[in-house]
């Protein structure tokens, strides 16, 4: 049986702050600090590696750690919740998204379906049809086979998926593994909808309408504009659309769509691209197989976060030190800088994923919280971000730990030697002299050009980053997310703080407003 406490009544929490601070300038210089970059790394799935020579934590804070995790039994936690516990309280839900890639523990039956095999079943029924569309088995009416794939779906629905596909897009190009474009309509903005239609053929564009519940303004709003530019080029919507929705959604039973796959309500949408909210698009994108490969990668990296052995854990101890640098040192915010123009959406997805589910103030029980919880999280790929908003990184007054990922090679391999080194290896080079110079900064006379050095970071490296690594680096963070929350105590599976904006952007429409609603509702023209 777990027990769920708050942080601050356990005592290895109250331990932490007493434990002496890691003055990471000093330990990172000269050959200390190689021995460390040696030292504090875990293997992951797929090749990676989780490198935390460079956050301020030694063998002593390791140990607190170590101890939080016991005291607040997060392998435990982490157990009941793939074993069916209902997780997720404020919705009364299960969570079982590890389920939809693997299965690692005792079978859950809920509702009187075996989840697992449910899981299995659609992405089966997806492979089917997706290997029919490649084939020109399902076509337009005119016969033609599809060349183009549409997501239409918002939130969970489309961060995921779209940061997954921009992600494999050029490594299935480089591995002739390419099989459809992809293109994806989210905002309820209509310069979203416009651009995408105007950018594509429709006439050989299949639709994915992407909605858990089945009741998103904007994804039905987005789906009513597609139909109508369907009906305007003389085509029948219902031969160009499909559905992915949860059984129970208003969606799951309409004769609208060419066929409908299904997840269901213990799956959140931000954990959602393992199921088949990312299948549908990735497995017509590239295929059935890329998309197994992404499982298969999702699966072994959540085997590593069962491991119940705190420092071979890497999803578990990424999660502890984040807690320590919230909770302990005190930083507000995170930024996630992948060294890869692959994974240009990889933080916005993050975003969703970790602002969405810890973004709490109360508990699991709805009682409130007297410390802080989920951080704000944002990124960038590098280099980019190094001409942008490192310079507050690197100068500021806040210090903002860092999740650097690289890889050693490129998806496409064009490279080009340039004074000496190639592209990639610039890339790489940026990645480790970053590490290093926030950690150890750089004195001078002039406070201007000083570093003070002491900003943390870690580093995930891969060899390349296909289907497999990609699948495992997802797990690492969906699995870190879930590790703080149980830390934290907060329900990490519902996301109640969205509901009010909806409300007044009803009323909005509506017309029932007054005071400063309806002052706003005016400047704007509603
Ligand atoms: O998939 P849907 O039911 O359309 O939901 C789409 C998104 O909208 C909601 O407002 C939530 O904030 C997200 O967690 C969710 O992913």
């Amino acid at each position: 049986m777990v027990t769920w406490s708050n942080f601050d009544t356990l005592t290895s929490y109250e331990e932490l702050p007493k434990i002496e601070r890691v003055k990471l300038a000093e330990v990172m210089a000269g050959e200390n600090g190689a021995d460390r970059v040696k030292k504090y790394s875990i293997p992951m799935a797929a090749g990676l590696t989780y490198n935390y020579a460079a956050k301020q934590v030694d063998d002593q804070v390791l140990e607190g750690l170590e101890k939080l995790a016991k005291e607040a039994q997060l392998a435990d936690k982490f157990k009941a919740l793939y074993n069916g516990e209902v997780i997720n309280t404020g919705e009364k839900r299960l969570v079982l998204h590890h389920l939809t890639r693997g299965q690692l523990g005792d079978a859950v039956v809920a509702d009187g379906v075996d989840k697992r095999a449910f899981y299995v079943e659609q992405q089966e029924k997806i492979a089917e049809f997706a290997n029919k569309v490649h084939a020109g088995e399902i076509t337009n009416a005119a016969g033609e086979k599809f060349t183009t794939v549409v997501q239409i779906g918002i939130g969970g629905s489309d961060l995921g998926p779209r940061a997954m596909y921009l992600a494999l897009e050029n490594w299935a190009k480089k591995n002739g593994l390419f099989k459809m474009e992809a293109k994806f309509i989210s905002n309820v903005d209509p310069d979203d909808a416009a651009a995408v239609l105007n950018s594509i053929d429709v006439a050989h564009s299949i639709f994915i309408l992407v909605s858990k519940s089945g009741t998103t303004l904007e994804t039905l709003t987005n789906e009513s504009f597609v139909k109508d530019a369907l009906k305007n080029a003389g085509l029948d919507a219902s031969r160009h659309m499909i559905a992915v929705t949860s059984e129970t959604s208003p969606l799951a039973k309409s004769e609208d769509y060419l066929a409908a796959f299904f997840m269901d309500d213990y799956i959140g949408g931000r954990f959602s691209s393992t199921s088949s909210v990312g299948g549908a698009v990735l497995s017509l994108a590239f295929g059935p197989e890329v998309f197994a490969q992404f499982l298969e990668g999702a699966a072994e990296e959540d085997k590593l976060a069962a491991n119940e052995n705190v420092l071979e854990n890497p999803a578990m101890v990424d999660a502890l030190i984040g807690v320590y640098e919230r909770n302990v040192l005190g930083y507000p915010a995170t930024a996630v800088l992948p060294y890869s123009q692959a994974l240009s959406r990889f933080p916005a997805h993050l975003q969703q994923a970790d602002m969405e589910s810890n973004g709490k103030s109360v508990n699991r029980f709805g009682e409130p919280v007297n410390y802080p919880t989920g951080p704000v999280l944002f990124g960038e790929p590098g280099t980019n971000g190094q001409h942008s908003f490192y310079q507050l990184l690197h100068q500021g007054t806040d210090i903002v730990p860092l999740q650097f990922v690289g890889f050693k090679n490129s998806q496409i391999g064009t490279d080009v030697v340039i004074q000496g080194s190639t592209s990639q290896q610039k890339l790489c080079a940026n990645a480790a002299a970053q590490v290093v110079a926030f950690a150890c900064g750089k004195e001078d006379e002039n406070l201007n050009k000083k570093f003070d050095g002491g900003r943390p970071s870690s580093i995930i490296i891969g060899e390349t980053l296909d289907p497999k690594a990609l699948g495992a680096l997802l797990s690492h963070f969906e699995n870190k997310i879930m590790f703080q929350g149980f830390v934290w105590n907060v329900n990490s599976f519902d996301q109640e703080g969205v509901q009010l904006g909806k409300v007044l952007a009803k009323k909005v429409l509506a017309h029932e407003t007054d005071g400063a609603l309806k002052a706003y509702s005016d400047l704007l023209n509603i």
